[in-house]
């Protein structure tokens, strides 16, 4: 059976600006398939040529098999989007939003009202149907955007940050909502995020950075071969923390806490048996997905000027509400 998608050898640019570098990768259908990578990296821009809203330099990209280039429309019919930015009409009801969908992909009346009906009751939003859309919570719209998206009935669904700007407990919700739909529906599901903490539960995650494919695999695989553990010391005083920094170059300060990076027991135990009476508390960190981006890019996912974004889009998405 051929993937749901498959991507050979892509490259896109901007003014002459490469943001895809010879990007690969295949995803089974069924499978959730989450594109983890800081802003910037490319994320958007691959999610765009593969819902045929822009072509690629290069390369070839296939959507249940048909090539986004060549069969663009044939593709499309197959997919439901959710972009990054809302594109709900928050003057039309939830109703209304979803019926100007399905005339946009030509269903017919009847099949339009019962589609509309078992997607609102799939993200428990029936109760909300005749509601003007500007009174939903910011939860309630991503929702609503994703019914939206299943209204035409598309076997893979494509959602570019769905979760950015929501709150923890919100976007939780949001995901436990798709890995139902997905089940129930049995789509596949290509997310991207660059909030690292909601990739774990996905079959396949796959790290881009300018524009690169660095790693492909499922959370587990890719913690065993890339993480790194941790062991997180609190001092007792400064003179320890200060001497501690001194002879481990590679410490993180975390407040009063200090983080190394653990590459074999025998340092471990060195380091205790040095330290242990002046440590106040002792802890161990398994491998996370964090730390396999740290140890192959150097950096941290998430740096401020991630966090500034966040927060300039929430200020901005509160403004658009009620
Ligand atoms: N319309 C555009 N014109 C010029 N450059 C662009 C355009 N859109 C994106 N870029 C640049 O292409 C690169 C990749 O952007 P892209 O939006 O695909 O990344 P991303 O990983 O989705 O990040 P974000 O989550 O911030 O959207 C970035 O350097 C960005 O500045």
């Amino acid at each position: 059976m051929p993937a749901a998608i498959s991507v050979e050898n892509l490259f896109a640019s901007y003014d002459g600006k490469t943001v895809l570098n010879d990007v690969s990768f295949s995803i089974p259908r069924g499978a959730s398939f989450a594109l983890l990578g800081p802003n910037g990296a490319g994320k958007t821009t691959l999610v765009s040529i593969l819902c045929t809203l822009r072509l690629p330099d290069r390369g070839t990209a296939r959507i249940s098999d048909f090539d986004v280039v060549r069969q663009p429309t044939k593709a499309r019919e197959t997919i439901g989007v959710v972009f990054q930015d809302s594109s709900l009409d928050d003057r039309l009801s939830a109703w209304e939003n979803l019926e100007f969908h399905g005339l946009v992909h030509g269903l017919a009346p009847r099949l339009r009202r019962q589609r509309a009906e078992d997607v609102l009751a799939l993200v428990e939003l029936t109760e909300w149907s005749d509601e003007i859309v500007r009174s939903f919570s910011g939860g309630m719209r991503r929702r609503l955007e994703i019914a939206r998206a299943l209204m035409h009935q598309p076997t893979i669904l494509f959602l570019d940050e769905p979760t950015v700007g929501l709150d923890p407990q919100t976007r939780q919700r949001i995901w436990s909502y798709l890995e139902r739909l997905r089940r129930e529906q049995h789509l596949t599901v290509l997310t991207t995020t660059h909030y690292i903490e909601e990739v774990e539960s996905a079959d396949q995650v796959c790290i881009i950075d300018h524009g690169q494919i660095i790693v492909q695999g499922t959370p587990a695989d890719l913690k065993a071969a890339h993480g790194s553990r941790w062991l997180h010391v609190v001092p007792r005083d400064e003179a320890t923390a200060t001497e501690i920094a001194a002879r481990y170059p590679q410490v993180q300060r975390l407040g009063t806490a200090l983080a190394l990076p653990v590459p074999d027991d025998a340092m471990a135990d060195a380091f205790l048996a040095t330290y242990r009476t002046r440590l106040e508390e002792i802890r161990f960190q398994e491998p996370t997905l964090e730390s396999v981006f740290l140890s192959l890019t150097g950096r941290e996912l998430r740096d401020r000027a991630d966090g500034q974004r966040d927060a300039q889009r929430n200020a901005g998405r509160r403004g658009g509400q009620r």
